[in-house]
């Protein structure tokens, strides 16, 4: 299965975020984005999970287009901010509540996707007191616990102590050899090296660069 954006451009107020973006990525990989603060990988992440319309430009989904045949891209998980949580519900609570709104997958599911990155179901403390490392990792358990076909992790290292990292990284081969599309935008060198079967250099919201390395 394919992601592929041709051409896309995004302007917010008159400001140029995304320039001319053509992207053409498969299942079983996983794409790195490297870039500097304010490059727009954030933006591109936005663009292509359907979040943020283009301005012009198309994305496609297999045949399918984005925004013309589905308002979001159908089988995604992402990874941004720590939008969507709450603060004063568990970890099971936050990740169920948003499991039911799509109905794909039950508690089960969910348990699940906690263990996998290292916590615990039955804990009862609320997100609002959890760690940085844990609140990094309850997202990160959100994004792949309906085992999406495309994954975007945004600095989904960041906050993690040295084990926590190593974890995340088998975490997110694992989802690769499952074949998941993986987008990965990291300030982390070594999650690059590691992880990325490509790497597109970002600058001012182009794609600057291509290759298999830094
Ligand atoms: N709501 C907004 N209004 C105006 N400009 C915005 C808005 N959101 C982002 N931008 C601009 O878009 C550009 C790209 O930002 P983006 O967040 O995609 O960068 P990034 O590469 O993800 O950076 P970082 O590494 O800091 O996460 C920046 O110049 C930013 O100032």
């Amino acid at each position: 299965m394919k992601l592929i954006a041709n051409n896309i451009h995004k302007k917010i107020k008159g400001k140029t975020i995304l320039n001319d973006i053509s992207l053409e990525m498969e299942t079983g990989n996983i794409y790195g984005f490297w870039g500097r603060n304010g490059s727009g990988k954030t933006m591109l992440f936005r663009a292509l999970s359907g979040l943020m319309k283009i301005d012009s430009g198309n994305i496609y989904w297999n045949d399918k287009e984005l925004h013309k045949d589905f308002a979001v891209l159908p089988s995604q998980g992402i990874v941004l901010e720590h939008a969507g949580l709450y603060p004063n519900k568990t970890g099971v609570e936050n990740l169920l509540y948003l499991a039911q709104l799509k109905g794909v997958i039950g508690k089960r599911e969910v348990e699940e996707a906690i263990r996998r990155v290292g916590l615990d179901p039955a804990d009862k403390r609320v997100f609002g007191k959890y760690s940085m490392g844990m609140k990094q990792r309850l997202v990160i358990a959100q994004a792949i616990m309906e085992k999406p076909d495309v994954i975007m992790l945004d600095e989904p290292t960041n906050g993690l102590d040295e084990a926590g990292i190593k974890e995340i990284r088998q975490l997110i081969e694992q989802e690769k050899e499952r074949g998941a599309l993986i987008l990965l935008a990291s300030h982390n060198q070594e999650d690059m090296k590691i992880l990325a079967d490509q790497v597109y250099k970002i600058a001012d919201g182009r794609i600057e660069r291509k290759g298999t390395e830094l």
